[in-house]
Formats: structure tokens, sequence, C-alpha cells
């Protein structure tokens, strides 16, 4: 080993120390039977895993922390495998996101508070992966991720279907007499085929390409099925890679840099990614000092076509990604395009031109090029501004409707989704294709949480219709497998007075996504007489964690961060225990 500093490492100051503390910080550790010789100033290696059963996407996680072990072994590093909370969004509720923050928290504190001198951060979906970035940048040690890699794809009658994709379409199915509740229950199985995150283009699959694109995880990381024997290997690898960037010095802030997010912006686009990558990037920005607004999101990606034809956009899933030749293919055509910034540094210490530069499409139907791409540019996410959402609201354009991104219709008012679950099936509601659906209060205070339920179903009546689409408005999320004309992340969210709050059924609702405004046609004066009248929904929570985040958390277009927990806290030893 030509390493020369073994004595200066922070590990040290716990298993270098001598008497009492060197003497407690060893002698524990023993009694897994390591050797004296893992003390000796090599680099302490933390593996933190969210790997549960309660989170199905981590599950396997252990597994690929094996891989992550050897690699780590091979380069004379130690590692210390650790576990995290993990928040799956398929079962958790309210929600994970109600969770994101405390699980960000909690990497960061474990990363500081223990003897490590980097970290390999395994994640296996939507939240456990910005969740693993946000709390690894505020300490600021060498990181790299590994994230858990999407199932194989969904296989149900000889179509490929889509997980959470297809649940929607299913229930559609069964709704209007398609399908029968038998069909269902035997698709569900079709689509979990193996271990892994969801092979859409969802918002797991979404946040590893944001991984890789942001320079956090090797190349070619993200599309790798969780089963492949590939993405043991990379996992090896990444574990051999910490110990290099031990030696190096290469930290997330020299790494998530504003390049390197407007690199990830564009590539978000370019994979079609979902809705939800704008509050994670925001937020993760946010923690490295890096300012990222809305309006960086809709700027950066204008000039960018989704290349990409994944569901729910499109038609393929990440199986069929992967073997076109995953996101290095994606970045190869961008940097060709001058879409990237390709000196920017990432994990490998080399630049993302160097990292990807000769990664070829063996699949142009799955990757389109920039010359004839899935959809053209200024066509992926959208933000927009107007009377109705002053700070900001996004609509995933690639998955809605065409014929609907200009709409004027009547408002259809729901205090909350269970309301309108309530009445959704009644064929006497008074809703026809223009009405727009306003769900609110299901924005990041007023869930709280900030749930994926702003994709409502559409009412039965208008089903049955054949209608496939109506605009809906709402200060949710949406799941990145959900598709549909809806808008998201409404802000200010009508918990705290957003003009939201103020809608009444039958005002006329003005969407118009090409020139990116959203309104409400009724005037300054009566909308101030309703603002006077307003009053502010009682308290759900005096006590606890979810007191806490109502408390703290930020809006959406901030990340819906905690504000306490912006910046960086750095690496810092903290004071002897004993
Ligand atoms: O955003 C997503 O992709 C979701 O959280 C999914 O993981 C979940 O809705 C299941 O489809």
């Amino acid at each position: 080993m030509t390493d020369g500093n073994r004595t200066s490492r922070r590990s040290q100051a716990w298993f270098g120390a001598s008497g009492r503390s060197g003497m407690l910080y060893r002698s524990w550790m023993r009694n897994q039977g390591f050797g004296h010789e893992v003390f000796d100033g090599r680099p302490v290696i933390g593996i933190a895993t969210s790997a549960s059963e309660l989170a199905p996407c981590n599950a396997h996680l252990t597994r690929v922390a094996e891989a992550v072990k050897r690699g780590v072994w091979q380069a004379g590093g130690f590692p210390l495998q650790f576990p995290t909370m993990a928040t799956g969004e398929t079962l958790m509720r309210p929600t994970a996101m109600l969770y994101r923050n405390l699980m960000a928290m909690e990497v960061e504190e474990l990363i500081r508070a223990n003897p490590l001198d980097g970290v390999v951060l395994l994640s296996g979906c939507d939240k456990t992966t910005p969740a693993m970035l946000m709390g690894a940048a505020s300490v600021d040690l060498p990181a790299v991720m590994v994230t858990g890699g999407p199932m194989l794809n969904g296989k149900y009658r000889g179509q490929d279907v889509g997980s959470g994709t297809h649940v929607w379409k299913f229930e559609e199915d069964l709704k209007t007499g398609r399908m029968t509740e038998e069909e269902c229950f035997f698709a569900e199985g079709c689509m979990a085929r193996s271990e892994g995150h969801c092979m859409t283009m969802g918002t797991a699959s979404t946040m590893a390409c944001m991984a890789e694109a942001l320079g956090m995880q090797l190349p070619g990381s993200a599309a790798w099925p969780a089963v492949d024997s590939r993405r043991t290997e990379v996992a090896q690898s990444a574990g051999q890679r910490i110990v290099r960037m031990v030696e190096e010095e290469l930290r997330p802030s020299q790494i998530l840099t504003r390049r390197a997010f407007e690199n990830a912006v564009r590539v978000n686009a370019a994979i079609g990614g979902s809705t939800n990558a704008i509050i994670h990037l925001t937020a993760i920005a946010g923690r490295v000092g890096v300012d990222l607004d809305l309006e960086d999101f809709d700027e950066l990606a204008r000039a960018v076509p989704t290349l990409v034809n994944l569901m729910p956009s499109g038609t393929y899933l990440m199986e069929d990604f992967c073997y076109a030749g995953g996101l290095p293919a994606v970045m190869a055509e961008l940097l060709r395009g001058g879409l990237l910034h390709g000196e920017q540094i990432t994990v490998t210490g080399r630049g993302v031109a160097e990292n990807v530069g000769s990664a070829g499409n063996d699949d142009t139907d799955v990757i389109t090029s920039l010359d004839a791409p899935f959809q053209p540019a200024g066509t992926g996410t959208a933000v927009l501004r107007g009377n109705l959402c002053p700070d900001g609201a996004v609509i995933k354009q690639s998955a809605a409707s065409p014929h609907l991104l200009t709409h004027r219709g009547p408002a259809r008012v729901f205090d909350s989704p269970e309301a309108y679950h309530a009445v959704a099936d009644d064929p006497d509601l008074d809703v026809d294709e223009n009405t727009v659906i306003v769900i609110r209060n299901a924005g990041p205070k007023g869930y709280p949480g900030m749930p994926e339920v702003s994709n409502v179903p559409l009412p039965a009546k208008v089903l049955k219709a054949g209608i496939t689409d109506m605009v809906r408005i709402c200060d949710g999320r949406m799941s990145g497998t959900g598709y549909g004309t809806v808008v998201l992340h409404v802000a200010p969210e009508a918990a705290v007075g957003g003009p939201l709050a103020l809608v009444r059924d039958g005002d006329l609702v003005v969407l118009d996504v090409p020139n990116r405004t959203l309104d409400l046609d009724v005037d300054a004066a009566e909308l101030a007489r309703r603002r006077r009248a307003w009053k502010a929904p009682a308290e759900q929570h005096t006590s606890g964690y979810a007191w806490l985040y109502v408390q703290n958390v930020e809006q959406a277009d901030r990340g819906a961060d905690f504000g306490f927990l912006r910046g960086s806290r750095g690496h810092e030893v903290p004071r002897d225990s004993h």
C-alpha cells in the first residue's frame, strides 16, 4: 500500500488512540473476530444499507453489501456494514416521504458519529436514495452510492407490464369491467418477478439515474437488474473504488457542484424521469449549498428532448434500457449534443466525458438519438406559475394528454383525496371531461408528508364514457410510475393558505402549459375576500415526529427538506465517549 495518510485518518481518532479510550474503541470490535491489524490506519469504510423486508425494493441489499465488502477488503480497506432506516413507499403510511428527512438525518448522524473515513451508500428505492445522498452530502466524507437495481420486466399474458404504471391501468380495467378481481390478483405477481425496485422509469429508477448523472455512482450502475450478476460486480467495484477515494480525499462537495446538478436536470429530462426528482434534487442541492430553483428545471430541460422510451411516458422497461446501453448511452448522446458538462468530476476521479465517451447504443427504439428523439425538446416536465401557484407547480408533459395541456374548465374541489374517493364512483357525480379535479391539503404540511395521491383515478362515470384523461390539480405528489394530465406540487400548499385553498366549485381554471401558466379566472378582489375568510386547518399533531415534521418542513419548491438540515455540518471527530 502506497498510502501515507494512515496516522492522520479520521478513524485513527478511535482505533489509533492510546490508553482507556483506544482500548474501549478496539476491544468491543474484536468480538466480531477482527484481528488487531484492521486498526492499523487502513481506510475504514462504512457500508450504509437500507435493507429491510418492510421496504421490498431494498430487501436484497444485504446480498449487495457482501459484494461491496469484498471490494473494500480487496483494496486494502476495513469494511463495516450498518443498517439505516428504510422508507419504502409501497407500505409506509401516510407516505414514505414523511420519513425521507428523518432517514437523511439518521444517515448523516451515523456517519459522523462513527470511526469512518468513507462510506458506500446502498439504497433501493425512491426515498432511500435521496435520503442517503442528503445525509452523506451533509457530512462530506468520501461517498459512493450503489443502488439496488430494478426488478426484471413484468410479464403478464404475453405483454410487458410495468410496476406501478400497470397498477393504475389495471385499476381502470377493473372499474370498467375489462378485468376481473382474479385476473388482477394474478397480474400483481407478474409485475414483481424478482428482487429490485420498480422497472418502469418511476422514482426509484429515476433517482438511481440521478445518482449516476450527479457522478455519485459508478457509470452504468443504475440500470443493471437487481438479480444480474453485473450488479454484484459493480457493487464490488464500488467497494474497491471507495478505498481509493479516501486516499484521494475525493468528497461529495467536489462532485456535487452546480454543474453536476445541471447535468442531472438535463439527464432527468432525457430519460423522461419522475417529477419527484425535482423535489429530491432540490433537497440534495440544499445540503451542499448549491442554488437550484424550479426555474432551473424548466430552463435547463427545455433544450433536451426525451430520448428514453420507457413507461410511464413510453413503452419499454428498465431491462430493455439496460440492454440498450443504460445511462452511459444517454449521457454520451447528450454530450454529443453539447448538453452536458463533460469535465465535471465524478466518483471515478474522472470527468463525465471520460466515463461515458465510448458508450454505445444497442437499441435505438429504447434509447433514441437527439436527431430522432422519442419526444421533442420542450415537452418534458414543465414548471408553471400563476395566481394559483405563485411559488410554482409542475406537470410531466410526456405523461400527459397533449389535448389537455391547454385547458379551461370548471373546478370541482375536494378537501382531501378521501373526500374524492368517497364519491368517485357515484354515477350522478357532477363532473364531465372538462371538469378540473382539485385535490387539496395533500402538501408537505397538510397531509403531512406530501403523499402520491394526486393522480386520482378518473370518476367511474367519465371512464365508462370512454374518457381516458382529465386535468387534475393537487398540492401533493404523484408516483413516478403514474401518468395523466396532473398538475403537482402546487406551492404554497393549501394548508398554509396557498391560493389552492381559495378555489371553489365552478371557478374557472386556466391551464396553459406551453406558456407555463396556471391561473384561476376569479378577480383579485374576490380572492382577497376569500382569503380574509380563510381559516387554517386545525393542527393534526401536537407532539411526536409528525409534529416536528410539520413545524420544520419547507414547501415543495424548496425540496421539502427541514430548514434546519440545509447545508453541510462536516465530519469533525466528535468528543470522546468515555
Ligand atoms: O414514485 C414512485 O415511483 C413511487 O413511489 C413508487 O415506488 C410507488 O408508487 C409504487 O409504484
